[in-house]
């Protein structure tokens, strides 16, 4: 039990305190987390079978890391079965196994945000609604809180105080297009984000079979970061935690940073309602930051008036002070962060990675970015667009979707013309009215041209019917090829390749380069191998797109960027630790952001906000602002934000004096070269394009390989008497039953494990009925 000797006393009695409902509140950087994976531990090595413990998270990535310091404490691979992620990944994985009972196919599409706003755009213009009005993102953020605090449509529309509110701000239509959206995403087997909370609370409300399933499969539960769940959310946890409450949930409310997705605060003082029995800990040593960072963040929060009263301490060393720089502007701004980074790295041998620069908006980003490539800093940028989100890459990805499930609308309406093949929007409009007139999918309409009618001429419907012959061409071969295989006929049949082959402007290359590199991702997928020889599960795409639609934007970082400066929003940054942290942009209106400036709330939420970003930081926190900055193609000028003054002074290092402009690291300033470039790092440069067009496969180096041991197996599974139907209990995904059995394989739906192909030559399997 050595691993309990990492702990301090509270943090082991909360690990230890297995059974019954915990809650941990403490402040930043006290150990929260780390409760958590030591806690799971602990409880694996108390004999718990890892299926039956679910952890939530706030990354997918977090989960990761957390199960592989798991797998180091308890040894073995049983760390990776434990139910552990996002709650979108999490219940997206139980909606998939669950999504007969709500109507639903169980290879639903998951809509992402820029899909959801399609689909509302198309909505207000088959209603008629003008979208400055009803300005697309409001209607959806709109739709995401009624749907967080589980308002049905027909609720929506029967709510007379929303609807005043809709009449008041000119909306009277919000709850009709709420209606239709939903109906349209149903008919789409499409689900959105929020979807994915919404249906699980349906299914756990209207099917007590299933509630009573998954209430005695996660024997265990465990949440992260508590303070920023929502409704949805909150009562999911409730819900599945109502029978054995073994729930455990850790957060620290100074850091609740969601308010305006619908995270709720008040989660934290229900628990304490609903599990009157809750035994809670304090963790009150900070083991991340230094004396002056924890008296800064301290002496931030206490200006706050709602929250939870903490006490938190370092043994860590004082640690120099809070340096704050002043700038020009906002490109001075970015030279000043690249120059300080380069100097730290020299004077103390840090590496890029161990640097972070913060901003309240993804677009400070830019002066950042040049200033780096300037210095030849190497760097990456969390959130903003992600590599899944860049257009070449979601129109590779909606021919996968739509092979997946035919019925995704979305998917369909970006691919139906490209490239190009001569179907323009007049039709597809016209296409949409006849899905609409007859109650179908666009899918149903366009494989019937003939029944239908669409009022379109023979030419387009010709042109109609051989995209349909293509798309049904990749159907049939989705179960038997591999989801590299058939993605790579699809990018080159479809005419992608081609198509972004002959731009040759850098921007034409680099989507060119972005469908290889989505091709190799593939090929990887399908090289990773299932644990267990005789798990012959497919990787195709249909598994493929499972994987990427619940990849959040800090789950995307490869191997090359493991050694980069880190760019990101506070937002994303919760939860993670760096030496070395700049918080740019200290100014007011920025941050604070204009819009919280208005109420005492979103103020306060600024300043948790302001919190979370400094207690990042481990050895140093470096703040600077700007004396102007372009905003909306003006040129502002700006004031320090007030946070700066709140920060208790014996804290602070003031760089700059009023009289002098410039900051003391002026005079390190690289200067541009003679015509005004700067060059950039070579591995972005693009390839010479003397070549045709080549898709380069790699193969991960640490890949095993399957040496079949067919003579040790060989006879027991020819005894089996295996059937559709016969219970049969398997070493490691436990008991299960047979669903059919094809050509020396069996699907097997295991408790615990889920739906498993094996190969029955090789599988240890004991017939239990
Ligand atoms: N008892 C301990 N001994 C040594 N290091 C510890 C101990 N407890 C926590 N740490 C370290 O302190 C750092 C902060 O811990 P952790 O991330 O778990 O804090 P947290 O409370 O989850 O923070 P946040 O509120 O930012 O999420 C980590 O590097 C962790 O490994
Ligand atoms: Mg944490």
């Amino acid at each position: 039990m050595d691993y309990l000797e990492k702990l301090n006393t509270s943090q082991r009695q909360a690990v230890q305190a297995t059974e019954g409902p915990v809650m941990v509140i403490a402040g930043a950087g006290s150990g929260k987390t780390r409760v958590l994976t030591y806690r799971i531990a602990h409880i694996i090595n108390k004999g718990i079978d890892p299926f039956n413990i679910l952890a939530l998270t706030f990354t997918n990535k977090a989960a990761q890391e957390m199960k592989e310091r798991i797998g180091k404490i308890v040894g073995g691979s049983e760390a990776r079965n434990i139910w552990m992620g996002t709650f979108h990944s999490v219940f997206a994985r139980i909606l998939r196994s669950e999504a007969d009972k709500i109507g639903y196919p169980s290879n639903f599409t998951i809509y992402d945000t820029q899909d959801a706003k399609n689909l509302i755009k198309g909505i207000l213009k088959e209603q008629g609604l003008d979208d400055k009005v009803y300005k697309p993102g409001l209607v959806l953020s709109r739709i995401s809180a009624a749907k967080n605090n589980l308002i049905t449509p027909q609720a929506y529309l029967n709510n007379t105080s929303l609807q005043s509110e809709d009449t008041q701000s000119a909306k009277p239509k919000l709850g009709e297009v709420y209606k239709i959206y939903s109906e349209r995403c149903f008919k789409a087997g499409a689900m959105d984000f929020d979807d994915l909370l919404f249906k699980t609370n349906v299914l756990l409300r209207d099917f007590p079979e299933v509630l009573y399933k998954y209430q005695h499969r996660f024997k265990y539960i465990l949440v992260d970061e508590y303070q920023d769940t929502n409704f949805s959310q909150y009562l999911i946890v409730k819900k599945l935690g109502a029978v054995l409450q073994n729930v455990c949930v850790v957060g620290d409310d100074a850091q609740s940073i969601y308010a305006f997705r619908g995270a709720n605060i008040q989660n934290i003082l229900n628990f304490k309602n609903d599990y009157p029995e809750v035994k809670t800990y304090k963790l009150e040593q900070n083991y991340r930051s230094t004396k002056n960072i924890v008296a800064a963040a301290n002496s931030i929060i206490v200006n706050n008036k709602e929250q939870i009263e903490k006490n938190v301490f370092t043994d860590n060393i004082e640690g120099s002070k809070i340096k704050i720089y002043k700038a020009a502007s906002d490109n001075e701004e970015g030279k000043i962060v690249a120059n300080l980074i380069f100097d730290k790295q020299l004077s103390e041998q840090a590496k890029n990675n161990d640097f972070a620069i913060l901003y309240r908006t993804n677009a400070q980003s830019r002066a950042m970015e040049e200033a780096l490539r300037r210095k030849n800093i190497p760097y990456k940028i969390y959130g903003g667009l992600s590599f899944y989100q860049r257009k070449e890459i979601k129109d590779l990805l909606s021919y996968f979707r739509m092979i997946v499930n035919p019925q995704d609308e979305e998917a369909l309406k970006r691919i139906i013309n490209y490239p190009a093949r001569g179907i323009g929007n007049t039709t597809i409009d016209k296409l949409t009215i006849a899905a609409n007139n007859n109650n179908v999918d666009l899918w149903t309409i366009i494989t019937n041209l003939n029944q239908f009618n669409t009022g379109l001429n023979s030419g387009t419907q010709s042109k109609i019917q051989s995209f349909v012959s293509m798309m049904n061409s990749f159907r049939v071969q989705l179960e038997a090829k591999n989801a590299f295989d058939l993605g790579n006929e699809i990018a080159s049949t479809s005419g992608i390749l081609k198509d972004l082959y002959s731009d040759r402007t850098p921007e034409g290359i680099s989507k060119y380069e972005n469908i290889q590199e989505l091709l190799n991702g593939l090929k990887e997928f399908t090289e990773t191998e299932n644990e267990f020889e005789e798990d012959v599960t497919p990787r195709g795409l249909t598994e493929f797109l499972q994987d990427v639609a619940l990849l959040t934007s800090a789950d995307n970082e490869k191997d090359e960027d493991k050694n980069k400066v880190t760019l990101m929003t506070i937002h994303s940054a919760k939860g993670l630790e760096f030496p070395y942290v700049h918080i740019v942009g200290m100014e007011e209106n920025l941050f604070p952001s204009q819009m919280s400036l208005t109420s005492r709330i979103d103020l306060e939420e600024e300043r948790r906000l302001f919190y979370v970003a400094v207690t990042r930081a481990e050895k140093e926190a470096v703040l600077s602002f700007a004396a102007s900055r372009y905003k909306w193609g003006n040129l502002i000028f700006c004031e320090p934000s007030r946070f700066i003054e709140e920060i208790d002074d014996k804290c602070l290092e003031y760089m700059f004096s009023e009289t002098t402009q410039a900051p003391r690291s002026q005079n390190n300033y690289e200067t541009s070269s003679s015509n005004g470039y700067y060059s950039k790092p070579k591995n972005t440069l693009p390839p010479k394009r003397n070549e045709p067009p080549k898709i380069i496969h790699t193969t991960p180096k640490n890949l095993k390989k399957i040496t079949p041991n067919i003579s040790t197996n060989q006879d027991s599974a020819a005894n089996l008497d295996l059937n559709v139907g016969t219970r049969v209990q398997h070493q490691k995904f436990g008991q299960g039953l047979v669903e059919s059995i094809d050509a020396g394989k069996a699907t097997i739906n295991f408790i615990s494990a889920g739906k498993k192909q094996l190969l029955l030559k090789f599988a240890k399997l004991e017939i239990l009925n």
